[in-house]
């Protein structure tokens, strides 16, 4: 919506913050026991939704499975519009998670204890993932179809309700904001039989952005000359700030906290004025087109610079130089010349700066008027366009002398919808926390270019075949924004901006800047961080493109190996075969997308590279490619287990605390995705291998705390010191490493009387333990042990053994628990900020945590700092890394450990 110069349209629209109750968290319940007779459960319920009577539907097993609210009255809606002048924004909500076939495999093993002992789990009341899609509002049919194909008006296809008929379509309302709301609801009441309730624009707008800046992470970033930088946006210090609108028309909004706003200003010269001047001047059929023609102009040719007046000076008694714009499209100007004249390349980029320069600086004005310091830009028009930003960022920049800062949101063209959607009063969800969003990259859509119009690739076969034809058809993957190398900006910096780049991915292609938000509000930040605010999980950061760039080898190179075990996983079958192929693509093609743009979906790091590969192998419902090399590691490993505890018991504690860490090094060498040891695994049996890792256990260590731990955990002298009292372990792989390695070191934290928590995976990645296989293998090991026969008994894990319970009460009384609990995570890396319920309420009382291997100890976390002691334990499996790291070499061993963090 523009501001009209004629009728200035400076409403005082100042909304006090709606549903005050409604922000208040109720304050959760945590707990967590050590005995299997209290539960380690946390409830968060919301109080938008009546959840009496409320009933898991299917499985208890299942992550995040439907729930059925009995005494809820109205449906909670999935979908809000946002019909603008040029484009139309529709934002949806899928409350089921795919069922994988990982899921269905988990229903027929064994239960964990503590559902066994009739102990809830927290289940997400609004699990779901939010969807992104927008569509040109003159092609409003195909929203309509979209609409209609996908359910979204009756709250998706697989919704109960629409599979069960139950719902009729006239009562349903769908809240709606831009003019079309108005203009097209006539169309929605025939095709679809639904209301749209209005919403309005600015209130949504406002609603949107600050959504946003609150709860999802990377939001908001800067970009100036070719350089994206994510900001951290601190929630106490946001307000105010002016909001910039670029749709069709430009807003300008001063706002000053939730619903607390006033639009200021606007400009009648926005997104539409340049794709509508430009489609006259150029002939141009698409926006795209376009944008993409203005990256192959050069605006000398129809502007006038300051040197073409000056003849060739810079007039730099007022901070001018040579080429700076004197006059936009002033060329044009020459009798001489007719419009096929001009080069449409040129003229769309002489545009495309007259009108991003305008708005910078009208914006600039604004911030001037009001004393705003941060300018937020979004809407349609930037298109995450790096040179449109970097125009802006120049004029703000400029014309403020560096005193206000242009940003831009990812999820710029939404804003609106975004607010829409937030309207609902009954999803409750405008107090999330950043911490229960997970953004993943778009899967499920087309990967790379492709429409998506009509149903997007719903099934798995779809998936499959989207792929094969876009092998078939040898599609190119361009880039999504261009990039082009840093330059000067010459005199006076308001110069012609850096960034102008070649290629611009098509519009129409697997979305925007923008991954999908995974919704999981059981999702909590791990109590025990040091400092949340400053933590940042990965060690390695890949905006450095020489890193980027020898991971992206490492990965490629692992992919023909990891589709053999995939493949054999599913039993090699010509399906698997298919699917393995598939997902080989998918993957490549993600990669390919992330070496041209590595912050298309936020900062990048290397663990969202190794999750990013987790999460493309159950797309194509590969659930554990490694199963069967676990098992077999784990039956080899369990069947010496007797032997070695033997030896440890032999030993004084100072020689067997020495052994048990040295142990866990060694055995961290099974790791399935390290190429060096795979190429390792062919050179001996595991047992071979895991002693040959002994023996070359020399201390000291590359990082060598262990006398730092040996004095905190055995004292020193005659000092005696308190056993820990509740030990945390982080996990890593499946075999040596968790049975010869951690299970050990879990056995003498527990004889000491310390309570160990096994944390584990929630789901597999790459040949790493769960925590769904851990009571089997506890079981296992218990055979041969009774202390960890006993703490296992009390600590609930071994159920089925137990013949009778009045002997175990009696018996495991007199030990602390072994427990287990899972992370919430299906990665290799841990990200501190986003773990289970289940695990937050495992850190009451735990005063010690562990981290094992190389993805939760180094690749994240290495930084990390706790607010208990923490002992970071890993073998450094890559050569790069270890020189990176630790000054070393491949197969050096590091052991770190850091007391308390002192608050
Ligand atoms: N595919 C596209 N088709 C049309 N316009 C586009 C497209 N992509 C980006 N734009 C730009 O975005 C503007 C619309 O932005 P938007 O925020 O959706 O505003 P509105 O709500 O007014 O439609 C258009 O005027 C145009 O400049
Ligand atoms: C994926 C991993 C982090 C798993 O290591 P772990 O946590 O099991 O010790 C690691 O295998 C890795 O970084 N691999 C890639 C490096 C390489 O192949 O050299
Ligand atoms: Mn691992």
């Amino acid at each position: 919506m523009a501001g009209n110069p004629n009728k200035p349209c400076n409403t005082e629209t100042t909304k006090e913050e709606k549903g005050k109750d409604s922000n208040k968290k109720k304050e959760e319940e945590k707990e967590m026991a050590p005995t299997s007779s209290s539960a380690m459960h946390r409830s968060s319920s919301r109080p938008q939704l009546d959840v009496s009577g409320a009933a898991i539907q299917g499985n208890f097993e299942e992550r995040n499975p439907t729930i059925l609210l009995p005494n809820q009255s109205d449906d909670i809606s999935h979908l809000a519009l946002d019909i603008g002048g040029s484009l139309i924004k529709l934002v949806y909500f899928s409350r089921r998670e795919e069922q994988s076939s990982h899921d269905k495999r988990k229903r027929s093993s064994k239960q964990r204890f503590w559902i066994s002992n009739g102990n809830r789990r927290s289940y997400p009341i609004l699990g779901g993932r939010l969807h992104f899609v927008k569509f040109e509002t003159g092609k409003l049919n195909e929203c309509v179809d979209f609409i209609s194909s996908k359910q979204l008006h009756r709250g998706g296809i697989d919704s109960p309700s629409w599979r069960s008929g139950s719902q009729t379509d006239q009562n349903i309302v769908i809240k709606a904001t831009g003019g079309g709301a108005y203009k097209f609801a006539d169309v929605f009441r025939e095709r679809l039989g639904v209301s749209l309730e209005k919403e309005d624009e600015m209130d949504c707008l406002v609603a949107g952005a600050n959504f946003l800046l609150k709860a999802i992470r990377h939001e908001a970033f800067t970009h100036m000359e070719g350089q994206k930088e994510f900001v951290q946006i601190d929630h106490n210090d946001l307000f105010p700030y002016l909001l910039v609108n670029i749709g069709s028309g430009v807003s300008m909004i001063k706002v000053d906290g939730d619903g607390k706003f006033q639009r200021v200003s606007g400009t009648n010269v926005g997104g539409g004025t340049y794709w509508g001047l430009g489609r006259l001047l150029t002939k141009c059929k698409s926006f795209d087109e376009l944008l993409e023609l203005s990256q192959r102009g050069d605006n000398s040719n129809i502007d006038m610079l300051v040197g073409d007046i000056y003849g060739g000076l810079d007039y730099s008694k007022i901070g001018l130089s040579a080429s700076t714009i004197a006059s936009s499209f002033g060329k044009t100007i020459s009798e001489t010349k007719e419009l096929s004249d001009y080069r449409p390349e040129d003229i769309s980029l002489s545009l495309l700066r007259m009108i991003s320069y305008n708005i910078g600086q009208i914006s600039y004005l604004n911030a001037l008027r009001y004393g705003l310091k941060r300018i937020f830009f979004g809407g349609f028009f930037i298109r995450g366009h790096a040179y449109t930003m970097d125009t802006i960022s120049f004029a703000v920049h400029f014309w403020s002398k560096g005193q206000a800062q242009a940003m831009f949101l990812r999820h710029e063209g939404f804003l609106g919808a975004i607010g829409a959607f937030m309207s609902y009063e009954k999803h409750g969800l405008d107090d999330l926390m950043a911490h229960q969003f997970v953004e993943r990259f778009p899967m499920g859509a087309p990967y790379v270019g492709g429409k998506i119009h009509g149903p997007p690739l719903g099934d798995l076969n779809e998936k499959i075949s989207w792929m094969e034809k876009f092998i078939q058809k040898g599609t190119e993957i361009t880039a999504p924004v261009p990039m082009a190398p840093p330059g000067t900006t010459g005199v006076g910096g308001f110069e012609r901006p850096s960034s102008k780049g070649d290629t611009l991915r098509s519009d129409a292609s697997a979305e925007l800047n923008i991954g999908v938000l995974h919704l999981v509000p059981s999702l909590e930040v791990f109590p025990l961080l040091a400092d949340p605010k400053t933590y940042e999980p990965n060690t390695i950061d890949l905006s450095d493109h020489g890193e980027l760039e020898y991971w992206f080898t490492v990965l490629s190179e692992h992919l023909p190996d990891l589709v053999d075990k995939a493949v054999a996983s599913e039993g090699g079958t010509d399906d698997a075969k298919r699917r393995g192929d598939a997902f080989a693509r998918a993957f490549s093609a993600h990669l390919a997308r992330l070496m041209e743009e590595p912050a298309a979906y936020g900062k990048l790091g290397l663990a969202n590279l190794l999750e990013l590969r987790e999460e493309c192998l159950r797309e194509f419902n590969f659930t554990d490619a490694y199963i069967t090399i676990k098992q077999r590691e784990n039956e080899a490993s369990l069947a010496v287990l007797p032997d070695l505890l033997m030896e440890l018991d032999s030993m004084n504690e100072e020689r067997r605390l020495l052994t048990l860490i040295e142990g866990v090094l060694a055995a961290n060498i099974f790791d399935w995705g390290s190429r060096a040891c795979v190429d390792l695994y062919h050179k001996g049996t595991i047992i071979e291998i895991y002693r040959m890792s002994r023996k070359k256990m020399q201390r000291p260590w590359r990082t060598d705390d262990f006398d730092l731990f040996k004095k905190r955990m055995l004292g020193s002298g005659d000092q005696n010191v308190q056993p820990y009292k509740r030990a945390l372990l982080f996990v890593d792989n499946s075999g040596a490493d968790i049975v010869l390695g951690m299970l050990p070191l879990a056995r003498e934290l527990l004889r000491r009387g310390t309570e160990v928590v096994l944390v584990a995976n929630y789901l597999p990645a790459l040949n790493d333990v769960t925590a769904n296989e851990l009571p089997e293998i506890v079981a296992e090991a218990a055979k041969h042990c009774d202390i960890l026969r006993k703490a296992a008994e009390a600590g609930g894990l071994l159920v089925d053994a137990m013949i009778n319970i009045q002997d175990r009460q009696k018996e495991s009384s007199d030990s602390v628990p072994l427990m287990v609990a899972e992370n919430g995570c299906g990665s290799p890396c841990i990200d501190f900020r986003q773990v289970s319920s289940e695990l937050a309420a495992a850190t009451k009382d735990a005063d010690l945590v562990i981290l094992e291997g190389m993805g939760r100890a180094l690749h994240t976390n290495y930084n990390a700092r706790f607010k208990c002691d923490a002992l970071k334990l890993a073998m450094v499996k890559n050569q790069r890394l270890a020189e990176k790291l630790v000054n070393g070499n491949i197969y050096d061993c590091v052991c770190r450990f850091e007391p308390a963090q002192e608050l």
